[in-house]
């Protein structure tokens, strides 16, 4: 029998949808060449976490090294951001972050990989996987207790966000 149900059928996935949070959270980064954004989500699909590249509380974007100095540590904006992943475990807004999913747009470093583990979070879902040796430690830790990674495949290239039509 042909259903009669009238429901839209193009609504976004569960996945596209806190990926596309997360690259919208990324936009907040005052990051010059790399936004990263991450969206903790827990088991009963709501958002307990959000974050997003920057530099630490306090500290002002403007007087803050925002470029790479190899022979200067205090130069280097590495020395001193905040990842998007250490950020959104830091905002969290639940007790603890067992079993919890972290959408991510970059995959997570050998730091931040530590903090997923000690977190107890169930899986990484990431869009792009660039820094490769760091990754490569991640994914032993991650291995070593279970914690799944995937990367997300898009089946779609993108979604509107038009501020001036909305009904
Ligand atoms: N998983 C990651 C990896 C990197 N970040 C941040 C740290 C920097 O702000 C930026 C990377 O800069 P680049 O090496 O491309 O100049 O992304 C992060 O938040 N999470």
């Amino acid at each position: 029998m042909a259903s009669t149900s009238l429901h839209r059928v193009d609504f976004l996935q569960w996945d596209e949808y806190f990926i596309g949070v997360s690259i919208l959270t990324a936009q907040r980064s005052k990051d010059p060449k790399t936004q990263v954004g991450c969206v903790i989500v827990d088991t009963r699909y709501r958002v307990v976490g959000a974050g997003y590249n920057g530099m630490p509380w306090g500290c002002p974007d403007t007087d803050m090294p925002w470029g790479k100095d190899e022979k200067d540590p205090l130069q280097d904006k590495n020395t001193f951001v905040c990842h998007a992943e250490m950020n959104a475990v830091m905002n969290k807004n639940c007790v603890d972050l067992e079993g919890c999913r972290l959408y991510t747009t970059l995959f997570p470093c050998n730091e931040c990989a530590k903090i997923v583990v000690q977190s107890r979070m169930a899986e990484v879902i990431y869009v792009s996987d660039r820094d490769s040796w760091k990754m490569d430690a991640s994914k032993r830790l991650f291995d070593q207790v279970g914690i799944t990674y995937r990367q997300f495949i898009p089946k779609r290239n993108s979604i509107t966000i038009d501020f001036t039509k909305h009904t």
